[in-house]
């Protein structure tokens, strides 16, 4: 399988029209109460409108027959009410339906958000950060949009439409048949446009995800494609998905041009054939000029609502694709994660592990780092040490054997459960735009400032110290150094104080001089915890209670620095090759 075949399969899945039509039922019931407000206000405020042209109508006949001056100034009072009342409900309908939209949008975004940080994370990293941001943040404002917009917008111009219908058929029912002779053409236009706008709406969001997906992965690797003189690819690779997004753009246009220009035909003959029908009975004196005026009147009202709800189909096909990718996050399986651990006893029992389809990069390796101990896994690099990292912190499930705490497979703890008891540190950091106390207090909420001091303190964080906790850290604000983000990162495992800390090159980012200040105070905190420490370096190796070497996914040897030393196997030529640097 290609690379590329990979990198697609592991895109997250995108729902069906079932499961799509069921989320939006589920967002409507779980505000009913609003929904039927805004559709009770909505066919009022249309009620009022349709009102106008019957009472002008009414007007012409009454002039024709005599009425007087008194009468008529009743009817047109009566007109101007209307208008005032139609206004008055729309906004009122509009403010309701903007309320239902944001609290709709606001609950989609909630529920997103929640289901992404239960998954897996090992699925979360196989679908790419463009894929899963631009479903967590572009899908989840189109449905927004069409919630607060596009959808109050298209329910009024609908409702208006039916009751100008209805209306056409109370003043003269001949005249409502002809109306409604186009409406056949209409509706088999617009089914032929969702039908084909689904699946082009649909390529085009996952064109826009792919474009996503290129950029974000270029720039976060922008080091790794300089060194290795990747530009002339990416920029290749990026070019071949962007044209791929402009054609899928080009095929949307050509779509809505043809549509909206039937369209307008449509709206065309509809009228020609009302004011053709009406004319020709009025004259003939079957109806009445007042309801002549009135029902053509009536007619060329419907163009405008048709036409709202025909353009908003854009929206609506737009936010059911959308949606299609929020629900289709909801239908990737997450296995129940209850299990409890019966202490905190971390153990590799002969297991195998490779990434996706590929090749197993752990072979059968046993790892039982003892409580308390301070367990150094050094090897050549690609061994597998941050495999094993990723084992022992239960990111990964192996393939065969099995890794787990306290006598339960890691992969069944629940996480909150499992990182009570371990924590990983990479160097991958996150600093959220928060202050420092906010920063910290994430891996422990009830710790107090006394406890934050110290964690930093701890971890010879000096200008945290100084600086003070309610600090506003991110980009905005103060911008932290790899070294001092990383310090941040130390200083939140001491905050958290869980039993067993895997530090994953934890250190490599602080320059050598630093790092060795600061792995010594972290030492010192987390004396009595289970350290499992990933290093290159080979410096602190001699004070590590035991030394794992890992050669080719296989412990190659295990002891303490000085046993290995003597052995004169793996460890002692790593070790002779690093003094020699
Ligand atoms: N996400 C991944 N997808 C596919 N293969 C991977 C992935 N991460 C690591 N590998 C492969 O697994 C093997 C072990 O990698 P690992 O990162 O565990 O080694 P390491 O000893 O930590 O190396 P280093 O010291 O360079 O970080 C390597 O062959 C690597 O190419």
């Amino acid at each position: 399988m290609s690379a590329t075949d990979t990198a697609t399969d592991a895109r997250l899945p995108v729902a069906g029209p079932t499961e799509v039509r069921r989320a939006f039922i589920r967002l409507f019931a779980a505000d009913k109460g609003r929904a039927v407000q805004v559709l009770v206000l909505y066919t009022l405020a249309a009620g009022c409108g349709v009102a106008v042209p019957i009472f002008l109508g009414r007007v012409v006949d009454g002039i024709g027959a005599g009425w007087d001056v008194e009468r008529i100034n009743l009817v047109c009072a009566l007109i101007v009410v209307c208008v005032a009342v139609q206004f008055v409900l729309s906004r009122l309908g509009r403010r309701a339906g903007y309320r239902f939209g944001e609290r709709a949008a606001a609950r989609l975004r909630e529920s997103v958000v929640k289901r992404v940080l239960s998954l897996p994370l090992d699925r979360v990293e196989r679908a790419g950060h463009g894929d899963l941001g631009t479903r967590t943040s572009t899908d989840v404002n189109t449905v927004a949009d069409l919630l607060r917009d596009s959808g109050p917008t298209i329910a009024t111009a609908l409702i208006e439409v039916l009751v100008l219908y209805a209306a056409t058929f109370v003043i003269d029912p001949l005249l409502g048949l002809c109306s409604l002779l186009t409406l056949p053409l209409l509706l088999l236009a617009a089914r032929r446009y969702l039908r084909r706008a689904g699946a082009t709406f649909r390529g085009e969001r996952a064109a826009m995800s792919e474009a996503a997906e290129t950029l974000t992965a270029s720039g976060a690797g922008a080091r790794t494609v300089a060194a290795l003189a990747l530009q002339e690819e990416r920029r290749t690779t990026g070019y071949a998905h962007a044209e791929t997004m402009y054609g899928w753009f080009m095929r949307v246009l050509r779509l809505q041009n043809e549509f909206f220009l039937l369209l307008l035909w449509l709206n065309r003959i509809q009228l020609v054939l009302v004011i053709a029908a009406a004319g020709w009975w009025s004259f003939e004196g079957a109806m009445s000029l007042g309801a002549a005026v009135a029902a053509i009147t009536v007619t060329v009202r419907i163009a405008n609502p048709t036409n709202v709800v025909m353009a908003q189909l854009n929206g609506f096909q737009q936010g059911s694709a959308a949606l299609a990718r929020i629900e289709g996050v909801n239908m990737i399986p997450v296995e129940p994660r209850r299990d409890r651990p019966e202490g905190s006893g971390l153990s590799l029992n002969a297991v195998t592990f490779g990434y996706g389809d590929g090749p197993d990069v752990l072979h059968g390796l046993s790892l039982h780092p003892k409580a308390g101990e301070r367990l150094m896994v050094v090897g050549p690099s690609g061994a597998g040490k941050s495999t094993i990292a990723r084992l022992l912190a239960g990111i990964d499930r192996p393939r065969t054997g099995s890794a787990t705490l306290g006598g339960v497979p890691m992969c069944d703890i629940g996480v909150e459960e499992l990182r009570r008891h371990v924590v990983l540190v990479t160097q991958e950091h996150h600093v959220f735009t928060a202050t420092l106390r906010d920063n910290l207090i994430l891996a422990a909420p009830d710790a107090d400032d006394a406890t934050l001091l110290d964690a930093l303190r701890r971890v010879d964080a000096g200008w945290a110290l100084a600086e003070g906790l309610d600090t506003m850290l991110g980009d905005e604000h103060r911008k932290l150094g790899t070294a001092e983000a990383q310090q941040i990162a130390l200083a939140r495992v001491v905050v958290a104080d869980p039993d067993v800390v895997i530090l994953d090159e934890a250190t490599a980012g602080i320059d050598p001089a630093s790092a060795n200040n600061v792995e010594v105070a972290l030492a010192a905190a987390l004396a009595g915890r289970t350290v499992i420490a990933i290093a290159h370096r080979l410096q602190a190796a001699s004070s590590a209670d035991r030394i794992a070497v890992v050669k080719n996914g296989r412990i190659a040897e295990e002891g303490t620095h000085a046993e290995l030393l003597e052995a004169g196997g793996a460890y002692a030529r790593l070790w002779a090759a690093w003094q020699g640097d």
